[in-house]
């Protein structure tokens, strides 16, 4: 399982401080939530608070999540930026199979992110091009929401989906993950975990870590 802080939940005046402290504490990705104002309606940071963490000296991958509209040119702009993991919503681009070849062609990996409320079935066409799949377990643009249950269902279908077609996709779950949740979502067949008031609202970041990864046993 691997484990990715949402840093929106993060004291962004301290950005660089933050994402060193989830990472010492066992963190194994950074993920970082893009919203326009338009895709959805909040507002947070571009590609080059990215690059500013890379210069900062993060190592780690970024996973970025890329809730605007359109996609294209945030891609590209993201990718010179240092991200390493880069999705986006179907329903922000008018070209999925383009979008998802441009972020290929620069070197990062795929995703498709899908909303509580967007069925699988947006998935038919491309799945076999994807690294992973974002599940959002929320309906995006806030941090600490709860988690809607019938995501869990939904996890099961996308994981049958997956083996059925024998590919190595990974899903990724994003939305009111914490300790109570977390098991439902890992025993349904989710590999990355996305937490962000889980982890930066706990004073001890290696405690909320452990024990995110604790529940699941
Ligand atoms: O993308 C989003 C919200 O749109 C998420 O990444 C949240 O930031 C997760 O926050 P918590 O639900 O874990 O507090």
């Amino acid at each position: 399982m691997q484990i990715a802080p949402s840093i929106l939940s993060a004291d962004f005046a301290r950005l660089g401080a933050e994402v060193d402290a989830v990472l010492d504490a066992g963190a194994d990705i950074v993920h970082f939530d893009v919203m326009d104002n338009h895709y959805v309606p909040n507002l947070t940071f571009g590609p080059m608070i990215c690059s500013a963490l890379r210069d900062y000296g993060v190592q780690a991958d970024i996973d970025v999540h890329l809730m605007v509209e359109p996609v294209d040119a945030m891609i590209e702009a993201f990718a010179k930026a240092g991200a390493s993991m880069i999705s986006f919503h179907p329903d922000a681009t008018p070209h999925m199979h383009r979008s998802i070849s441009l972020v290929k062609d620069l070197g990062c990996k795929v995703g498709i992110a899908l909303n509580p409320g967007t069925p699988l079935h947006e998935l038919e066409e491309v799945i076999q091009y994807l690294d992973y799949v974002l599940l959002m377990t929320v309906n995006p643009g806030f941090g600490g929401q709860q988690f809607i249950p019938q995501s869990t269902d939904k996890i099961k279908r996308l994981k049958q989906m997956i083996e059925t077609r024998k590919l190595s996709t990974l899903i990724e779950v994003d939305g009111g993950i914490n300790a109570e949740t977390i098991k439902q979502t890992y025993d349904a067949g989710a590999d990355i975990f996305v937490a962000g008031s889980a982890i930066f609202n706990a004073k001890d970041y290696k405690h909320s870590i452990d024990s995110l990864r604790q529940a699941v046993k």
